[in-house]
């Protein structure tokens, strides 16, 4: 038996075009998810929405469509803490994902050392009221203590208007912070606006890596990377704009796929990558942002 898909739920694009934008050769997409196949991997029983099936080998032939070399596969909170079907893409992969875990706090340090060799690499730390309920800063900062010895960082997703509370928490963390969709902007905001630059200011503070993704979550007006548009989300270009300038060797890119939570449309993923050269305008940031960032973080040592 399997559960049915939360009314509206928007699938994957099943046929996205082939970019225009050549991805540079050693390209990462560090940011994307694998649901299921919920017969072979059950969805957890706390989960707040019930996904379509999105398999590895269905990420694995996204990836050689857009011209994508490596993936890191975020743990997806419809997964609860069981890593299973993350774990086995990319144990899949051939060493070409790594990946990112949700444990709980009682996690043995021979759980993470299994999860280390099958290529985690990091944790995510989920502040977003609608996917998950709150956990006590105590118990995220016990299992932030328990993979830092590993070398391993913490993934933090959380909304704009949350980060005056949570950035001392955060700063307390004795590892290095990566954050999910830029912090979330508001952007009908200006992008000088204060709570844009109180982002940017934690950013630099801390050291933090960001991953510029998600303009289809974030925008507002629009135009949706759909039907050719070659101007998709102009509204979220700024912000992306600045932080890749500002923080050229901490960004990274992530297609967000399958794109979970969408409700008012599915973007064509071949769009998305054809945003990237909107938000990194030169091949040299394309190349930080796109490769040797994401290499230094996920694959230190390796070339692309
Ligand atoms: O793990 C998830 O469930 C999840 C959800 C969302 C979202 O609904 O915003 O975004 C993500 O990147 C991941």
């Amino acid at each position: 038996m399997t559960a049915p898909k939360t009314p509206g739920w928007l699938d994957w694009h099943a046929d996205p075009s082939t970019p225009r934008f050549r991805l540079p050769p050693g390209t990462v997409d560090a940011h994307c998810h694998v649901f299921g196949p919920q017969a072979e991997f059950p969805f957890a029983p706390e989960r707040k929405y019930t996904p379509c099936d999105a398999s590895k080998e269905q990420l694995f032939a996204l990836r050689d469509h857009l011209g994508v070399s490596r993936n890191v596969i975020v743990q997806a909170t419809c997964h609860g803490a069981d890593n299973s079907a993350m774990v086995d893409a990319v144990r899949a992969s051939g060493g070409r994902a790594r990946g990112v875990a949700t444990v709980r706090p009682e996690v043995s340090e021979a759980e993470l050392r299994e999860l280390d060799a099958a290529g985690v690499r990091g944790v995510r730390f989920n502040f977003v009221r609608r996917l998950v309920d709150a956990a006590p800063h105590e118990a995220l900062s016990t299992i932030a203590r328990k993979i830092a010895p590993l070398g391993w960082h913490v993934v933090l997703y959380f909304e704009a208007a949350d980060l005056p509370e949570l950035a001392g928490f955060f700063g307390s963390l004795p590892a290095p912070l990566v954050v999910d969709h830029m912090g979330r902007p508001d952007v009908r905001k200006p992008v000088d606006d204060p709570e844009f630059g109180r982002f940017l200011r934690f950013v630099e503070r801390n050291d933090v890596w960001v991953k510029v993704s998600c303009p289809e979550r974030l925008s507002v007006s629009g135009p949706p990377a759909l039907h050719g548009e070659r101007h998709a989300y102009t509204d979220v270009v700024p912000f992306a704009r600045r932080v890749v300038t500002e923080f050229e060797d901490r960004v990274l890119w992530g297609t967000d796929w399958p794109h979970p939570n969408l409700t008012d449309h599915m973007p064509d993923d071949g769009l998305l990558v054809d945003y990237v050269p909107r938000i990194a305008e030169t091949p040299a940031l394309q190349r930080k942002l796109l490769v040797d960032n994401p290499m230094r973080l996920y694959w230190p040592g390796e070339t692309a």
